[in-house]
């Protein structure tokens, strides 16, 4: 059994020296034995965080602590972990055997120590069969085995794994997945395992750390990073399909508190637990962010939970249940880059709107730019609500489809609504998320 270890980066920052900062303050602790996935999108910085775990590359500045100790200086031997890259790197004209023993012939192992190492190995994982073959024999899958393999052979008392199952089809993949955490877990190897493929990194995971833009934007188990999202960011890429992002303000007369959506309203009553965080913020700015499962179709909207109504636009049928789009005329919050990385000003609406202002007033000016709304195939009904709300389109919304605004539901076999019905959905508040102009997560108590 190999020694396990545990890893750590503190405030670790990579700046290449064309200026690119790739990892930026980056503090992670990944647990002896534990497994811990690295995702975000592409560019985000996940490579480079195990380049510098490994030893490949040098930190500009930060540490990498093994076993709470802080490395070195230098490449990766003396770290005693073992990487395995997307190409697998296995060397072409040696045979599987050979691959897998490579490791050992650098230690101090005999040949037959060796050689029972590697039938060892390849009987765990199940390739036996495949020692005397060389690397473009093999299946994809196969290969990615046999690297495995080969950084199990070593010394080595942890798995830097960089997006290894990229090359395999998505069947293949699916299997590989299983395996692979099952083996990590087995043999109780500490693990850091990078992707950018969300079920990948939720499944085989103890914890998810997500990244953007070289930050950690949460790290925790993969449930609680779905389920309980810091930002506008991980909410927005975890989840499929895709939550409903929409733009909102936030309405607080007497009592109780509206959630404007500029065609529609969500109704907090007044004995909700969530009206008090809420009511501070009179005026503000929100994005309402509502996974397919907050949103159910009722037959009867008089019941006591708030509802969007809404025309049904599409219907996706996956067999046992249906994606269904449903145009509800709310305007959604852009989830590409700018949006959430540059808020909006943040200023209040209470600070914009007055009653009444005369024509050519400034702040009325102010308001008709922004609200750009060149849509005309979809007029909104938005440009003022009964409760002042201006929903603002982002020109990042240009090139989406028509029905941006709608939402997306999931709905069990086999009652499905008919394109082009209206349909009245239940908001189950409970897992109502708010998120404010920086894109951070509104507490409802
Ligand atoms: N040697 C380098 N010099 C300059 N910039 C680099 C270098 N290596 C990586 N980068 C940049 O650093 C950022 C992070 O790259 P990195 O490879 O870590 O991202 P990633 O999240 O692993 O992406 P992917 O999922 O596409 O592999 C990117 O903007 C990338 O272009």
């Amino acid at each position: 059994m190999v020694a396990v270890v545990s890893i750590a980066t503190d405030r670790l920052t990579k700046v290449f020296p064309d200026g690119t900062v790739a990892v930026d303050g980056v503090s992670i602790e990944v647990g002896s034995g534990e497994f811990v996935t690295l995702l975000g999108p592409t560019g985000c910085g996940k490579s480079t965080i195990l380049r510098l775990v490994a030893g490949l590359e040098e930190p500009t500045s930060g540490r990498v602590l093994i076993d709470g100790e802080p490395v070195r200086a230098g490449p990766g031997p003396n770290r005693q972990l073992s990487m395995v890259f997307q190409d697998y790197a296995l060397y072409p004209h040696l045979t599987v055997a050979e691959n897998i023993r490579f490791p050992l012939s650098l230690g101090p192992d005999s040949p037959a120590a060796a050689s029972a190492r590697v039938a060892e190995i390849a009987d765990q994982l199940g390739i036996t069969g495949l020692l005397d073959r060389r690397p473009g024999q093999l299946s994809g899958g196969q290969r990615q085995r046999v690297a495995m393999a080969r950084a199990m052979a070593g010394e080595s008392r942890a798995f830097l794994l960089d997006e290894p199952l990229s090359n395999v089809d998505a069947g293949l993949r699916a299997e590989l997945r299983t395996e692979v955490a099952a083996l990590a877990r087995r043999l109780e190897m500490t693990t850091l395992y990078v992707t950018h493929d969300q079920v990948e990194a939720m499944t085989m995971a103890d914890r998810v750390a997500v990244l953007r833009r070289g930050r950690l934007q949460q790290i925790g188990p993969p449930g609680e990073v779905y389920r309980d999202p810091r930002t506008l960011f991980v909410a927005a890429f975890l989840g499929t399909p895709r939550a409903n992002l929409l733009q909102a303000a936030i309405y607080a007369p007497d009592g109780g508190v509206l959630l404007d959506l500029g065609s529609q309203l969500i109704e907090l009553p007044p004995g909700d637990p969530r009206v008090r965080p809420l009511r501070e913020r009179h005026t503000e700015r929100v994005t309402c962010v509502l996974r397919a499962d907050a949103l159910s179709p009722v037959p009867d909207p008089s019941g006591p939970a708030p509802v969007l109504r809404g025309v049904v636009r599409s219907v996706e049928n996956l067999g046992h249940e249906a994606l269904v789009r449903v145009t509800t005329g709310t305007v959604p919050t852009p989830s590409g880059q700018a949006s959430l990385e540059q808020p909006t000003s943040g200023q209040h609406l209470s600070e914009l709107l007055a009653d009444d202002l005369p024509a050519g007033h400034p702040v009325r000016d102010r308001l008709a730019r922004m609200i750009p709304h060149p849509r005309p195939e979809q007029p909104p009904a938005t440009a003022r609500t009964e409760y002042g709300f201006y929903p603002v389109y982002d020109p990042e919304l240009r090139g989406e489809p028509a029905d941006a605004g709608a939402v997306v539901i999931r709905v069990p076999m086999p009652v499905l609504p008919r394109v082009g019905e209206p349909i009245t959905l239940a908001v189950d508040l409970d897992q109502l998320l708010l998120f404010d102009t920086s894109g951070d997560r509104i507490r409802l108590g």
